[in-house]
């Protein structure tokens, strides 16, 4: 096999989904964790996905193909093990060093196991992807470990095609990771970037005997204000890679936004042979080639379809902004904005969406096939194969009531009492995020319900059922204020999405949240709102079955948003006030029938914060004010919740305060009750709950650790404004671990309470 010279203009992507079109990554790693099927059965799976993925790409007509984009659990935590950077904890003297043996330590450093805490994991920039966070230390040694890159480059060239294979770079893994506990203080990961540049090195060379001749380092860290500042370690490792002479073609890929003209300028004049730049994610990429005289000789990888939203490109804009950027390099690669990863695999799937939203929609199959037509397109001309005049819906999805609704709002409408009382008498008041484990007979039931093979009645009787045990459970635990479980919910973003009119909802559209777990977003097209109650029955029965006092439970607008496909013909701030004004009359149904704390969960607020600090204000005023919108109709004596689940809470803490709500629950469990050090510093004034235990682990917490969490809290933190709870719902878990670690957690705040006198 011989390069093709090929044509002037070529395509490539910077990485595909990798779960499988029908969740078969999903299926196979849970089987395994079970002990249902072996190892050597898991990676046939992947690997049968794996070449699939090739064959896909190669069939849509991309002349460039990613490998090593495939993850047993996630990129980051695969280059830590490439590196032989995984905590001690994970190691196992008695386990053997085979290939299960290897993937075990592996699954135990992404899930935990009894006596070892997983690694911490958290949003993958401001998407809905999540890694696990590297926890370095100034002893470790970055050395080439892992072959997981060579396996599968090899694997895809004995199919036939010669990838280029694709690893974090080296910066944005640095900065993506953490200082260790035992780290000295000031220490950061981001000095070990010779050495681990040197364990690169030593990649590249591997890759090149191999036969491989580029690699994609991704640096999307130099998106964000951290990177862009961060030149001088930039033009240390990319000269030192570059300058190797037993190395693959070099191209570093950026995305999820412009990378400014400095970083441009370091990558430009450094020996690497491609630079990967995001025209889609903001409108600053053509002036930063522009202020650098362009990429001259460096291969420009131009990534002009948008790889994280599901709306067909608009393709003579696309041709346009290719024309353009022909001018400011010599040779240009069309490609996705950023990998594949967070779009759906194939719109061939859907059956059920009405057909002027489908015409407007594109996957990731339907994007290779863009990618690959723009190509084409700039290489011979002409775009006969496309019906060019799919755009994003628009004007057909509006709704003049809803516009004149919002118009007619005053500033009141954003407002609550300052003085409104305490929630409760209670100090350490226990509660939960809102979800309760669902059983496989619930979601059966839900699923038949769907399918239409379970009546109504039924349904509804299972669920009943179903919040009687939860509101027994909790009575019996000894919780203060209850929830109903939210067992009629598949999802927290998709159940509201199915109700609200703008919203439709996909078959199959699914996509990786973290390791095995996958959401469907779904897709916000046009005018919201809200045609009838959406929760009210619900938590109403709830409320029969007990005295004590039960939350509503709703999804904000921002989490709506940020967890669905968003439509891009207006700002976002406008589409958000449009969900809180449907959330607005759900907050008034729910206190017109007696509920007194409402939860709106806002989980998404950090995660969707600019990676650049000059477009955070705008953000936070539109998030703080639906935010307000939603729950500001209540009286003052109704306690408003709301909930996030993620603890580096500095950058937003403004941002929080101003929401107004008189609980927040957040995590703090897995990154060690840092925040409550850096709340009480701050003097939050509401009321505060941090996550007291890890619920994205199967551990169950001792009593004893739990104690020990709430004795720091309340070293820092006034016990009248702390609430106890997990650090986010329960439906991932199973009952046995649940309920064990809610009485675990419920008798720690009754040792610290009565210690508090
Ligand atoms: N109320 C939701 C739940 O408990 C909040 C989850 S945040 C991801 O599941
Ligand atoms: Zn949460």
């Amino acid at each position: 096999m011989t390069t093709n010279p090929g044509p002037a203009v070529r395509s490539t992507v910077h990485g595909y989904p990798r779960i499988g079109p029908d969740r078969e990554l999903k299926r196979a790693e849970e089987s395994y964790w079970k002990g249902a099927t072996t190892a050597a059965e898991l990676e046939k799976v992947a690997s049968d996905l794996r070449l699939d993925v090739y064959a896909r790409l190669r069939a849509a007509g991309i002349d460039d193909i990613p490998s090593n984009t495939f993850s047993y659990y996630d990129q980051v935590l695969d280059t830590a093990v490439l590196f032989g950077l995984l905590p001690a904890r994970f190691e196992d003297p008695t386990e053997a060093g085979d290939a299960d043996g290897r993937l075990r330590r592996y699954f135990a450093a992404a899930r935990g196991v009894q006596g070892a805490p997983p690694l911490e994991m958290t949003k993958w920039f401001d998407t809905n992807y999540h890694y696990l966070v590297p926890e370095l230390s100034p002893d470790v040694r970055p050395r080439p470990v892992g072959d997981k890159p060579v396996v599968e480059f090899r694997e895809a060239l004995d199919a036939g095609h010669r990838t280029r294979p694709v690893l974090v770079g080296p910066l944005t893994f640095l900065l993506l990771s953490k200082a260790a506990d035992d780290a000295p203080e000031g220490w950061s990961p981001i000095a070990l970037l010779d050495d681990l540049v040197d364990a690169y090195a030593s990649v590249l060379a591997d890759l090149r005997a191999a036969g491989a001749e580029e690699v994609q380092l991704d640096e999307p860290i130099l998106a964000t204000d951290e990177g862009r500042a961060a030149l001088g370690e930039l033009e240390r490792a990319y000269t030192r890679l570059g300058g190797l002479d037993d190395r693959p073609r070099i191209l570093v890929s950026t995305y999820f936004g412009s990378i400014g003209a400095d970083a441009l300028r370091v990558l430009k004049e450094s020996p690497v042979e491609a630079v990967g730049l995001d025209f889609v994610t903001d409108d600053e990429g053509i002036a930063d080639l522009t202020a650098v005289s362009g990429l001259g000789s460096t291969r420009l990888v131009a990534g002009v379809i948008e790889g994280r939203n599901v709306w067909r490109a608009d393709i003579p804009s696309a041709v346009a902004t290719l024309g353009t950027l022909l001018a400011l390099t010599d040779e240009l690669t069309v490609s996705t904005s950023c990998s594949l990863l967070h779009v759906p695999i194939d719109l061939e799937a859907e059956t059920s969406q009405a057909p002027e939203l489908r015409a407007a929609l594109a996957f990731a199959e339907q994007k290779t096939r863009e990618v690959a037509l723009l190509g084409r397109v700039l290489s011979e001309g002409g775009e006969g194969e496309y019906d060019i005049d799919a755009t994003a819906p628009g004007a057909a999805f509006v709704d003049a009531r809803v516009r004149a609704r919002l118009e007619a709002l005053g500033p009141d409408a954003y407002e609550r009492p300052e003085d409104r009382g305490a929630p409760t008498d209670l100090p350490l008041t226990t509660t939960t995020i809102g979800s309760f484990p669902q059983t496989g007979e619930l979601r059966r039931a839900r699923a038949a319900h769907r399918r239409g093979e379970l009546a109504e009645e039924e349904y509804k009787a299972i669920l009943r059922s179903e919040i009687d045990r939860v509101i027994a459970l909790q009575e019996d635990i000894g919780l203060d204020v209850l929830v109903h479980g939210e067992p009629e919910r598949n999802d927290m973003v998709q159940y509201f999405a199915e109700r609200l009119e703008g919203y439709a909802t996909t078959d199959h559209g699914w996509v990786q949240s973290y390791g095995s777990r996958c959401v469907r977003p779904p897709i916000l097209f046009g005018d919201v709102s809200r045609p009838a109650p959406m929760t009210v029955e619900w938590i109403t029965y709830a409320q029969s079955r007990t005295a004590k006092p039960v939350k509503g439970m709703l999804t904000g607008p921002v989490t709506m948003l940020a967890w669905s496909f968003v439509r891009t013909d207006q700002p976002l701030g406008e589409t958000a006030r449009q969900v809180a004004l449907a959330l607005r009359d759900e907050v008034a149904d729910l206190e017109r029938a007696g509920i007194r704390h409402i939860q709106v969960d806002e989980a998404a607020l950090r995660e969707s914060l600019p990676l650049r600090e000059e477009r955070r204000r705008e953000y936070l005023d539109w998030a703080v004010g639906s935010f307000r919108l939603a729950t500001s109709g209540v009286s003052p004596s109704t306690t408003v919740h709301t909930h996030m689940c993620y603890s580096e809470f500095g950058l937003i803490v403004g941002g929080i305060e101003a929401l107004d709500a008189d609980v927040t629950s957040v995590e703090a469990a897995r990154s060690r009750m840092e925040l409550v050090e850096d709340l009480g510093r701050r003097g939050f004034k509401r009321g505060i709950g941090p996550g007291v235990y890890d619920i994205h682990s199967p551990r169950v917490p001792s009593v004893e650790e739990i104690e020990a969490s709430l004795r720091l809290a309340v070293s820092h933190i006034d016990a009248g404004g702390l609430w106890v709870n997990p650090d986010c719902g329960l439906k991932t878990r199973g009952y046995e671990e649940a309920e064990q670690a809610l009485r675990n957690m419920v008798e720690a705040a009754r040792r610290v309470r009565a210690d508090l006198g």
